[in-house]
């Protein structure tokens, strides 16, 4: 293998994300050309409607993996979250590089934390599973939808008290130094939520790059940069959120830490107003199954009366 092609959204945080990864990959293999191409996906076109209206997460992905099904490109970057529980036919997770900070963090224009917030704030986020936990903690809060890339979500934070966005995210475009984010030209305090205030986004932090099955190739490049902690904690979220169903329409968290030889999992279900927040955890020593059984007990301890009610939000 010469050549390697890589897919991307064009997102600033997606072709930043895919940079670290071709710089770790060319540390691999110096003689390796790798060319990047960038993907419009339709979930990048249509901004202005909520995501659980628009067909969920899944809409960043999938033209990404026609293109890897076709052979247009060879490996896709994706942060994991933004990666549905069933992938493509042909498809596989070639790697999980180490992890960011999986945390969500608070920024208040006028510096805030959570619980200084003055009465009534708005706060910006389109996350069911975020506002269900916000307002689980400060129910006086009006939160309000705020979609676009993380650059157009700061930017807005001039019309609004505080936003929700990732560490990650903030964190791999250079724009977090100690607790302030600097970017676009401006400049705020931050205060990062626990995943006990705020249970992380199954994935959250973590990049999956996915690949053709059969590119064995392939495969064993990736092998280089994958992180084997990283991806037991991963695997051990995304079977909670595949046994209780995760679309975008109900909020469900789930965030797995390492404590010895075996992982820790916490996790939220919410009904989709944030009236009933059901909070579990679980240690284990199978991610799969760790995943599985924690999610099959909070569903039979009332998370499947939760995931029942709809409505319109
Ligand atoms: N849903 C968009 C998205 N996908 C991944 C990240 C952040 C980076 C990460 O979690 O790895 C974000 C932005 C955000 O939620 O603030």
């Amino acid at each position: 293998m010469r050549r390697l092609r890589v897919g991307t959204r064009r997102s600033q945080l997606a072709t930043t994300q895919t940079g670290a990864v071709v710089a770790a990959l060319k540390k691999e293999r110096s003689d390796l050309e790798i060319e990047t191409v960038e993907i419009v996906t339709r979930g990048d076109q249509i901004l202005d409607v909520s995501l659980s209206k628009v067909g969920g997460k899944g809409l960043f992905v999938s033209e990404i993996e026609k293109a890897l099904q076709d052979g247009v490109i060879d490996i896709a970057v994706h942060s994991a979250k933004d990666v549905p529980a069933i992938l493509a036919q042909g498809l596989v997770i070639g790697a999980i590089p180490p992890r960011e900070d999986p945390r969500d963090l608070l920024i208040a224009k006028n510096g805030q934390t959570l619980r200084d917030l003055p009465e009534g704030a708005r706060v910006g986020t389109s996350s069911l599973r975020r506002r269900a936990q916000l307002l689980a903690i400060r129910p006086d809060l009006e939160v309000v939808p705020l979609r676009g890339n993380i650059d157009t979500r700061l930017r807005k934070l001039q019309d609004l008290d505080a936003i929700v966005l990732a560490a990650a995210g903030i964190h791999r475009m250079g724009w977090l130094s100690g607790q302030r984010v600097q970017a676009e030209g401006v400049s705020y305090d931050v205060t990062p939520l626990t995943p006990f205030e705020c249970v992380p986004a199954a994935g959250q932090g973590a990049l999956a790059i996915e690949c053709r099955e059969q590119d064995t190739e392939v495969l064993q490049l990736l092998a280089a940069i994958h992180d084997r902690e990283t991806e037991r904690c991963v695997m051990a979220e995304r079977a909670f959120l595949a046994e209780v169903g995760g679309s975008c329409q109900v909020p469900v968290g789930a965030y797995a830490a390492p404590s010895f030889s075996r992982l820790n999992l916490a996790a939220m279900l919410a009904d989709a107003r944030g009236n009933v927040v059901l909070r579990g955890a679980m240690m284990g020593e199978n991610a799969r199954e760790l995943g599985r059984e924690l999610a099959l007990r909070m569903l039979a301890g009332g998370g499947d009366r939760l995931l029942a009610m709809t409505y319109e939000v």
